[in-house]
């Protein structure tokens, strides 16, 4: 898998109507790493993943996906591509172990790979136990566990998972994220949507971001994630409420902090630092002071400062 070249999507657009549904999508996702697509509600996200899965056809644009081109070639593109849509639609009355193998066959697996790969896909996502039970009966993370074995039957080496984590208790989320790390360590590209932020800041090695159907450009990602961010500093216990202290307040507002938009919450205070070096120059500043600091850390992962600071100006896009 090592000269498959990922994901090439140049200027696509897609309207239904006069909804400009994608309006303006360029951006990579080369193999070997997990790329992240952000965006608010209705931002496009699922409709530039149904055209990179050659289920919806773009109305201007290029893309390339493992080099093949879903308009002209749509039956290559789907036999390099697993697709895992937010919902898991078809066959209600198969048991998740026929759906597999089923979707085998669909591959053109002989009957014995797909049942052995059916076998194989239901221990990797833990449905082992519930393999002879109709999809139907399934709990909402059971389907989405089935979903993604489902994207996996035939090996591919893109993947477009739209949503996967949504329904997984914490445990499977861990299973999930490192089972996608270990796709994208495999040498495939991995494309994965979704709206739970700090999930996809520990999976994602990159992330496109998509703000009413654009993709935004690296330089304003660059300036969204560059901006002000609350930080939470903790106290050891015993040391007094930190929003009181004078000397903290004084150490903050020396490393450029607007003391007027300190606050509290739930015994910590909460600091807007206008960049990542003050709030480095202050911990250093209140160590050095000698106070006795257990928590230092940005409250919001990057990605998600990062989507804020994108969604803001305007509000969310739906
Ligand atoms: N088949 C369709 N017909 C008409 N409008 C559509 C169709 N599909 C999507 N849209 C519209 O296109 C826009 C983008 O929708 P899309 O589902 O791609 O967004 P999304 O980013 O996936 O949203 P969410 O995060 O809520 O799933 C929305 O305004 C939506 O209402």
């Amino acid at each position: 898998m090592a000269d498959n070249p990922g994901i090439a999507v140049r200027g696509v657009r897609r309207s239904f109507g006069d909804v400009n549904a994608v309006s303006d999508a360029t951006f990579e996702a080369p193999a070997g790493r997990v790329t992240a697509l952000v965006g608010p509600n209705g931002s496009g996200k699922t409709t530039l993943l149904l055209m990179l899965a050659s289920l919806l056809r773009p109305d201007a644009g290029s893309i390339a996906i493992a080099g093949a081109d879903p308009v002209s070639s749509p039956a290559v593109v789907r036999s390099r591509v697993g697709w895992m849509p937010d919902a898991l639609g078809a066959w209600p009355s198969l048991t998740a172990r026929e759906t597999l193998a089923v979707t085998g066959r669909l591959y053109r697996l002989s009957a014995q790979r797909a049942a052995a790969r059916a076998a194989e896909l239901l221990a990797v996502v833990g449905l082992t136990d519930l393999a002879d039970r109709p999809a139907r009966v399934l709990s909402r993370g059971q389907k989405q566990r089935l979903g993604l074995a489902r994207a996996l039957v035939h090996d591919p080496a893109v993947l477009l998972l739209d949503e996967p984590a949504s329904g997984l208790d914490p445990q499977a989320r861990i299973e999930l994220r490192s089972l996608l790390r270990s796709l994208a360590a495999g040498g495939r590209t991995v494309l994965v949507s979704s709206h739970v932020l700090s999930e996809l800041e520990e999976i994602a090695d990159d992330a496109v971001f998509m703000v009413r159907g654009t993709v935004v450009s690296e330089g304003d990602v660059a300036r969204a994630s560059a901006g002000e961010r609350d930080w939470r500093i903790r106290l050891l216990p015993g040391q007094g409420d930190p929003a009181g202290n004078r000397e903290i307040v004084v150490l903050l507002a020396t490393a450029g902090v607007n003391t007027a938009a300190l606050r509290r919450d739930r015994g910590d205070l909460v600091a807007p630092f206008p960049s990542d070096e003050a709030a480095a120059a202050a911990l250093s500043a209140m160590v050095t002071a000698g106070l006795r600091i257990t928590e230092f850390a940005p409250v919001a992962g990057r990605l998600e400062q990062t989507f804020l600071g994108l969604s803001a100006p305007e509000g969310h896009a739906s």
